[in-house]
């Protein structure tokens, strides 16, 4: 199984000609604000600080660069990749024109990052399907980019009600084949299936 063994901080960006110029296959982060994607990059890479972590909504609104050194236990092999962890979309107080200035970021993000694998979209597995992330699925979906979804917090919703309510969740958000992996970071349970997805993307 993959494990992320190593990670560090590369740097902020907005602009293309900031971002950095390593080439190893690229993962993004993207979602709502305050769904957890802080704390799911940080519970992955088993390193508390890398991603910041905050309970006011809307902190992030730079793309952030990671390095990741990862081992593969089964064929004993190593290598790098980097996380990308883009600014969250959707909270409540932003204008229509920050949110404008978000969907240039990130299209220019996708246009121009060549060694971007996946996008892993992550959602809080007790709101259905937003128009945010439908819209960000379009945008995916009309690029041909492929990725998966995480639904977060499931500790917040009773064990018996989470295959259910991510099967509502993949049908609200139009998903096809793509997986949806409910994940609680609380518990620390659900990452197993999303380490093999990583695993799987690689080879
Ligand atoms: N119960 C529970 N709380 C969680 C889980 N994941 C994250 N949280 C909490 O949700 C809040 C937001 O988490 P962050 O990781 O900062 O969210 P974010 O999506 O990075 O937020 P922005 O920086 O606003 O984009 C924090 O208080 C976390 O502790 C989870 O799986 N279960």
């Amino acid at each position: 199984m993959i494990r992320f063994v190593e990670s560090f901080f590369v740097k902020s960006a907005i602009e293309p000609s900031d971002y950095p110029a390593s080439a190893y296959p690229e993962f993004a982060f993207a979602g709502r604000s305050n769904v957890g994607k802080s704390t799911l990059i940080n519970l992955l890479t088993n390193h508390k600080g890398l991603a910041k972590t905050s309970s006011t909504p809307g902190k992030t609104r730079l793309l952030n660069f990671f390095l990741i050194r990862y081992k593969i236990d089964d064929n004993d092999s190593s290598g790098f990749l980097q996380f990308t962890d883009l600014p969250g979309y959707g909270y409540a107080e932003v204008s229509q024109a920050e949110q404008e200035k978000w969907r240039r970021m990130i299209n220019k993000y996708f246009e121009q990052r060549k060694q971007l694998r996946s996008l892993i979209v992550i959602v809080d597995i007790r709101h259905p399907a937003d128009s945010k992330d439908i819209m960000l699925l379009e945008m995916l979906r009309l690029r041909g980019i492929d990725y998966c979804i995480v639904a977060t917090k499931a500790d917040k919703i009773p064990k018996t009600k989470v295959a259910k309510t991510v099967k509502d969740l993949a049908k609200g958000l139009g998903l096809k084949e793509e997986p949806i992996f409910p994940v609680s970071a609380l518990n620390n349970t659900g990452l197993e299936p999303l380490y093999n997805w990583f695993q799987n993307k690689l080879s």
